[in-house]
C-alpha cells in the first residue's frame, strides 16, 4: 500500500487531545465519541444531572468513575431560599450514596476550585455543566460546558459526542504595559472577534505575551473563550502550568504526559494581536463584545463595584485593585464587594493583610462563592444603578434590575474607579 498512502497532515493540539480520548487519528469537523477524564457539576446545574443519570441509567445505577467527578456548591451559596437550601440537600446525598467528592459550601467558584484541588490535568477532557468550564484551557486541558442532560450520559458511560473543533490560534504578542492586564487583553480579543466570532472554534492562545502570563492571568483569558462563542480556549501547558500544578496533582507523572503541542504543518487559522500600547478596556452595557478603550468611556459615575467571579477573583486580582486603591476610601455613595474565589485565596488575603484594607476602605469582604456575578444571593442592582465589575458578562439583567448597567473592566481599573467613584484609568492614579 506504500504508493497508496495519503499523507496526513499534522494535528493541532486539540486533534491530539481528542484523537488520544477517542482512541484514534480524528480531524478537525468528525465526529468522535471520547472518553472523558473528569466531570464537574455545581448546586444549580446538578440536580437535573443526577435526575438524568437516574433516570437513564435506573434508581439503583452507580456513576462511571465516582474519583473522576466533583460536586461543588458555589452559586447559591450560602442557600439563600428554600429552593436551594432543597437543591444542596439532594446533592449532598448523591455525592455520599456515590461516594463522590463533594466541595461543599465555602469551599469557592468551582472554576477555582477544580485547578486548586488537583483536578485539572493538561491533555485532559474535563466537562462541566457551566459555560466557564473553559478556564481548564489555562492548564492545556480540552475543557467545556455541557448542558445538565448531556452530564447525565457522562454520568453513565464516561463518554460524550464531540465534534473535533478547527482551531484558531490567536497570537498575544508584545508585553503588557502595567496596569494593563491579561483581562484588557481578552476584552479587546473579544470587541474585535465579537460574541460569535470564534464559535465552535478551539482557540489557542499563543504568542510572546501569552507565553509571559502567569496562571491566574492565562485563568482569566481562558475564562471568557466563551464569550467569543469558542469551543474551548487553551494555552499549551508549560514550566509556568507545571510549577503550578506539582504539590496539587496527586500523580506527578501525569503533569508532563500532557504537554501536548500542536503540529505546525496542521490546519489552523490565526489571528495576531499585540498588547505594548493596549489600553485598559471597558465592556459596555449590556454585551461582552461592546469593548471600548477606557479613553473613549465617557465619564461614568458608579454606583456599585464588584471585584470577584472565577474570572478575576483571585489573590493577585484582588492585590493588584487594592494597589490601585492606595490606602484611600471608597468614593462617596460607592459600595465595594469583595468576593475572593477560595476559600484558599481568602487565606491568602488574609494572611497579606488586604482583607483589612478593603474593609478600612469601607468595601466588604464576602465568603467565596460566585456572589453577584450572576444577580445570586446578594448585591443585585436596582433599576438605573451602574455597577463596574470584574466578572465576565454585562447582559441586561445579569445582575439584578433589567434596568441596571454592568461595565466589565480589569480589577486595576476597578480598584482605581472604586476610590473616585467613576470609571477611570488605572495608568492616572
Ligand atoms: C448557572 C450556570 C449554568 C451559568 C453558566 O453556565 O455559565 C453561570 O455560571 C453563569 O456564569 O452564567
Ligand atoms: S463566578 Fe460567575 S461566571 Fe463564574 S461560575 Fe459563578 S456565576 Fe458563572
Amino acid at each position: 500500500m506504500k504508493g497508496n498512502r495519503v499523507t496526513m497532515s499534522g494535528q493541532t493540539l486539540s486533534e491530539k487531545i481528542l484523537s488520544r480520548a477517542a482512541n484514534k487519528e480524528v480531524k478537525a469537523g468528525e465526529f468522535v465519541m471520547a472518553n472523558v477524564d473528569g466531570a464537574m457539576i455545581h448546586d444549580i446545574t446538578g440536580p437535573l444531572a443526577v435526575k438524568g443519570f437516574y433516570e437513564i441509567a435506573g434508581r439503583d445505577a452507580r456513576v462511571w468513575d465516582p474519583t473522576r467527578i466533583v460536586l461543588l456548591f458555589d452559586h447559591q451559596v450560602p442557600a439563600d431560599s428554600l429552593k436551594a437550601a432543597e437543591n444542596h440537600i439532594q446533592l449532598r446525598k448523591f455525592a455520599a450514596e456515590q461516594d463522590i467528592l463533594n466541595y461543599d459550601i465555602f469551599c469557592g467558584v468551582c472554576h477555582q476550585v477544580m485547578p486548586e484541588k488537583g483536578h485539572v490535568l493538561p491533555g485532559n477532557v474535563i466537562l462541566g455543566t457551566d459555560s466557564h468550564t473553559c478556564t481548564y484551557g489555562a492548564f492545556g486541558a480540552f475543557a467545556t460546558g455541557v448542558g445538565s442532560t448531556d452530564m447525565a450520559s457522562v454520568f453513565a458511560t464516561g463518554k460524550l459526542w464531540f465534534m473535533v473543533p478547527k482551531t484558531l490560534q490567536i497570537m498575544i504578542e508584545g508585553q503588557l504595559p502595567s496596569r494593563v492586564t491579561s483581562k484588557d487583553a481578552v476584552l479587546r480579543i473579544i470587541g474585535d472577534i465579537g460574541a460569535d466570532g470564534a464559535n465552535y472554534l478551539a482557540c489557542e492562545f499563543r504568542g510572546e505575551a501569552a507565553e509571559r502570563m502567569s496562571i491566574p492571568e492565562r485563568m482569566t483569558v481562558s475564562n471568557m473563550a466563551i464569550e467569543m462563542g469558542a469551543k474551548v480556549g487553551i494555552f499549551p501547558a508549560d514550566g509556568t502550568t507545571k510549577s503550578y500544578l506539582e504539590g496539587r496533582v496527586q500523580d506527578r507523572e501525569a503533569i508532563e504526559a500532557g504537554f501536548v503541542k500542536g503540529d505546525e504543518d496542521a490546519a489552523f487559522s490565526r489571528r495576531e494581536w499585540n498588547v505594548s500600547d493596549l489600553e485598559p478596556q471597558i465592556a459596555m452595557p449590556h454585551n461582552v463584545d461592546n469593548v471600548l478603550p477606557i479613553s473613549q468611556v465617557p465619564q461614568t459615575r458608579i454606583d456599585q463595584v464588584f471585584l470577584g467571579s472565577c474570572t478575576n477573583g483571585r489573590f493577585e486580582d484582588l492585590q493588584l485593585a487594592s494597589e490601585m486603591m492606595k490606602n484611600e476610601p471608597l468614593a462617596k455613595g460607592v459600595r465595594m464587594i469583595v468576593v475572593p474565589a477560595s476559600r484558599d485565596e481568602y487565606m491568602k488575603c488574609l494572611r497579606a493583610g488586604l482583607v483589612e484594607r478593603f474593609m478600612e476602605a469601607g468595601a466588604m469582604v464576602e465568603s467565596p462563592c460566585c456572589g453577584p456575578c450572576m444577580g445570586g444571593s446578594f448585591g443585585l442592582l436596582g433599576a438605573g444603578e451602574r455597577c463596574l465589575a470584574t466578572s465576565n458578562r454585562n447582559f441586561v439583567g445579569r445582575q439584578g434590575s433589567p434596568q441596571a448597567f454592568v461595565y466589565l473592566s480589569s480589577p486595576a481599573t476597578a480598584g482605581a474607579s472604586a476610590i473616585t467613584g467613576y470609571i477611570t484609568d488605572p495608568r492616572e492614579i
